[in-house]
């Protein structure tokens, strides 16, 4: 009787695994960089006011960063920090050219204009892909910085199911964090896609249209087992601390117990997406200093004089 229900169990993605896998890659070609050309990738990461949730993912992105061989710079203000002084200290990052990418953490407290600190931030150094320049560049098909989460979904979604052309996307969430550009980067691997959300009419029956259905609203265990078609691949991207029995436990967006029946394939929480967005930050960091590597050369190589 066992044999027979863990059969029909959905595949775990092990979004760990693919982490780890992704992390030892970019460690491999950062020490490659250092070996050629004696340069590090450097990531600046921000955090203003002490959260604790805060707090742990910047301890966790930089302990990353040093075991890909990368430079952390942590820079920590007090809650009460005026916008101006965020705004002076983005500046000199900008300017530092030992700084790659610039990370501000978010949520920003309230007497922070969060989109004006975004926007001060220059788009080559836009590691979490949240810059105009970038989101537009996104949605136009071009070359641009992707936010990570979506990225690291993408990652695990391809590793998955191959190819995604034609295949059926439902994203629930909104938010121009994980929800648009992951509908986006859906669109652009030719997906038929539908953006749902809090006013979205009959939510399970748009749901049960998906071949692939990431969910991402922030609310825990939203998404029922009812709603999932039989055999879709599940992505589940919240991260919701909930207190039962009085412990404290992470908890995603989809009953993930209930769904396990029902999914072909889908990301745990922990250990799913969570892990992936961190290693996209590598990637995002790594992909910066390429690019302001390529800022530096000359403008026109071709004219430059080949030894004869
Ligand atoms: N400017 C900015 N960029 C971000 O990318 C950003 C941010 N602000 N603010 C907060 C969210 C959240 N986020 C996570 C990163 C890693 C895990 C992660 O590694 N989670 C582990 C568990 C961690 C735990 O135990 O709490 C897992 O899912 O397995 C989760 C969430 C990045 N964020």
């Amino acid at each position: 009787m066992k044999e027979e229900s863990t059969a029909r169990e959905a595949r775990l993605i092990d979004g760990r695994q693919a982490a780890s896998r992704l992390r030892a890659a970019i460690a491999a070609e950062v020490a490659q960089l250092g070996r050629d050309h004696g340069a590090v990738p450097g990531l600046a990461v921000v955090l203003v006011g002490a959260d604790p949730a805060s707090e742990v993912y910047v301890r966790a992105k930089g302990r990353a960063m040093r075991e890909a061989g990368m430079e952390s710079h942590e820079h920590r203000l007090p809650a009460d920090t005026a916008q101006e002084t965020l705004l002076a200290l983005i500046d000199r990052l900008n300017a530092d050219d030992r700084v790659h990418g610039i990370l501000v953490q978010l949520p920003l407290p309230a007497q922070i204009d969060t989109q004006a600190v975004i926007q001060a931030i220059s788009p080559d150094k836009d590691v979490d892909g949240f810059h105009v320049l970038n989101v537009g560049r996104l949605a136009l098909g071009q070359q641009a910085f992707v936010p990570c989460t979506p990225r690291g979904c993408l990652m695990l979604l391809r590793q998955v199911l191959g190819d995604l052309t034609g295949k059926e996307a439902v994203v629930i969430g909104r938010s121009d964090i994980v929800g648009k550009p992951m509908a986006q980067l859906l669109l652009g691997q030719n997906c038929t896609v539908t953006l749902a959300h809090s006013r979205t009419r009959d939510l399970p029956a748009v749901c049960r249209r998906a071949d692939i259905l990431v969910a991402a609203v922030g609310r825990p265990e939203m998404v029922r087992a009812d709603w999932i078609k039989p055999g879709a691949t599940v992505i589940d991207v919240g991260i919701n601390r909930i207190e039962r029995d009085g412990t404290s436990r992470l908890t995603g967006d989809v009953d993930f117990a209930a769904a396990r029946g029902i999914a072909g394939a889908i990301t745990p929480v922990p250990g799913g997406v969570g892990p992936m967005t961190i290693a996209c930050l590598l990637q995002n960091t790594l992909d910066a200093f390429r690019i302001s590597r390529r800022r530096a050369a000359p403008c026109h190589p071709s004219s430059e004089r080949k030894p004869s």
